[in-house]
């Protein structure tokens, strides 16, 4: 099956007679510290309603490559286009279009970065008051349907520092969807956990794919990789060395560098 099949299998959207657009696309995308060449001339697309999962070795580039999508880390070569928009021209005509355009990109971090101060209610309105202008009645109720789909209106009253590991990151989850964007991107974002706890992160995920949301997740969870992602891209050295249809990547392997690391996982 092709990506295209693939997707369009799920149900992704797609208008008749046209040919699907990206949300993502880079170009030639690269990044150096120092003479070290973390990316190296990266060319992606991803289509609206896919799920991409980004794994391959330690110090590959995953992180940065996710961190340069949203200009959290500017990259120094190529371009990032999200939806017809420019990032690179976002950039260069300042903070407050960039940041615009950053709305519509939800990223999850390894670490929650709550608010400890602040209940798990105020941690998932504050944003949408501050960035959207939501007045915080209409923030507070976005906030509760978001906290009940992460199965986590109980909590709302409490403080993130009485929540377990799991439930933070189903908290930092909500706060990213609070900002209706049209893209989530997780980094790592269960590895800082115990499995079990990452287990209830995984199946909020799990969740937000079957809804159709675009995610591009960083993760060593090879089985989110082969079950729930439609699309895995392996990386090396800065490089993509290999991307497919999730199951034919993950148990049909074409190159050797990608049987390698896969093996390395298995064995673990
Ligand atoms: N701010 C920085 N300054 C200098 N070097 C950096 C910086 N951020 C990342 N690097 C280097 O860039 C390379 C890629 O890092 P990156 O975190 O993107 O890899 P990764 O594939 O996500 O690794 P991991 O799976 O271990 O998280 C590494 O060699 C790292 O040391």
């Amino acid at each position: 099956m092709t990506e295209d099949d693939a997707l369009a299998a799920k149900g992704a959207p797609s208008e008749k007679g046209q040919a699907r657009k990206p949300l993502i696309k880079l170009d030639k995308l690269s990044k150096h510290y120092g003479n070290h060449t973390v990316l190296d001339g990266i060319d992606l697309e991803v289509m609206p309603g896919e799920v991409l999962a980004i794994i391959g070795p330690s110090g590959s580039g995953k992180s940065t490559l996710l961190r340069c999508i949203n200009y959290l880390e500017p990259p120094d070569g190529g371009h990032v286009t999200i939806g017809d928009i420019s990032l690179n021209a976002a950039a260069a005509a300042g903070r407050s279009e960039l940041s615009t355009l950053r709305r519509s990109v939800g990223m999850v971090f390894q670490s929650f970065n709550l608010f400890p101060h602040m209940t798990v209610l105020r941690n998932v309105s504050l944003a949408q008051e501050r960035a959207l202008g939501r007045s915080r009645k209409n923030a507070d109720e976005r906030s509760m349907q978001l906290l009940s789909r992460v199965g986590l209106a109980d909590k709302a009253e409490q403080f993130p520092g009485r929540c377990s590991g799991g439930q933070q990151q189903r908290i930092a989850i909500a706060r990213a969807l609070a900002l209706d964007p049209d893209v989530m991107l997780f980094d790592e974002p269960t590895s800082a956990l115990d499995p079990e706890l990452g287990l209830e992160v995984l199946a909020v995920m799990r969740e937000l794919a079957e809804t159709g949301m675009t995610m591009i997740v960083v993760t060593h969870e090879m089985s989110f990789a082969e079950n729930v992602s439609d699309t895995v891209m392996i990386m090396a050295d800065g490089k993509i060395i290999e991307k497919g249809p999730s199951q034919d990547v993950m148990r049909n392997p074409q190159q050797e560098r990608t049987k390698r690391f896969l093996r390395a996982v298995h064995d673990r």
